[in-house]
């Protein structure tokens, strides 16, 4: 089976109770702690920066999965390294250079992650492979949790699948938005293997109860 990894975003847990929430979850069994950063320019809402990731990276042996959507891209990304990212993702369209946005990720020792929008094509993908280390599909438009999931993210997932498996390398598939225990498997199938969900996890009452359901889903996904 797929190593399927669970990354609550934090975008819907309660801000006055961060550093609890992100323990809540990490003891319930998440694997990433995805952080949201949006600036109110690329995105319209505004969220949280390095400031937030170094105080909260203490808390957590969760890897911190660093979301950015914001423009522009390359003045923000040594600081949230010093802060503790382990994944930072950025969206093409806010960088210029995002060959260069990628080498600059990982030459501050971090994962570098790269990020489609619902309206942005796979072919983006395709000089970019050799440098990328995580793809993040973006099954809502991106800049507000609780959204609904867009279906023609599944297609994408599927054919990003393929493009990592003739690759050859280790090149994680994240899918977000709307992403629910009730759809988590039919995703996975698709060939995703690392799940964000905010409100998927952070509404329900009991963290480790939601968190099981998510993995009894995925336990019976062939991959
Ligand atoms: O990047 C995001 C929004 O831009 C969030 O990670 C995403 O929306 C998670 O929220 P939900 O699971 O409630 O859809
Ligand atoms: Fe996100």
């Amino acid at each position: 089976m797929a190593d399927f990894k669970i990354a609550p975003s934090i975008l819907s847990a309660d801000f006055a109770n961060l550093g609890a929430e992100v323990q809540a979850v990490e003891k319930a069994g998440a694997d990433y702690c995805h952080f949201d950063v949006m600036d109110n320019h690329y995105v319209p809402n505004l969220t949280i920066g390095p400031m937030v990731a170094e105080a909260l990276n203490p808390v957590t042996n969760m890897p911190l999965d660093v979301h950015l959507m914001i423009e522009p891209v390359d003045d923000i990304v040594p600081e949230f390294a010093k802060a503790g990212a382990d994944i930072i993702t950025f969206h093409p369209e806010a960088s210029r250079h995002p060959h260069r946005t990628l080498q600059l990720i990982k030459s501050q020792g971090c994962r570098a992650g790269i990020s489609l929008n619902p309206g942005t094509p796979v072919e983006m993908l395709d000089y970019l492979m050799d440098e990328v280390d995580l793809i993040l599909v973006m099954s809502v438009n991106p800049g507000f949790g609780g959204q609904a999931f867009i279906e023609s993210a599944m297609d994408k997932i599927r054919a990003i699948r393929e493009r990592i498996d003739n690759s050859g390398r280790a090149i994680e598939l994240e899918v977000d938005g709307g992403i629910k225990a009730d759809n988590v498997a039919r995703v996975a199938e698709a060939g995703a293997d690392v799940f964000v969900s905010g409100s998927g996890v952070f509404k329900a009452d009991d963290y480790a109860a939601r968190m099981k359901e998510f993995r009894e889903a995925l336990a019976g996904v062939k991959r």
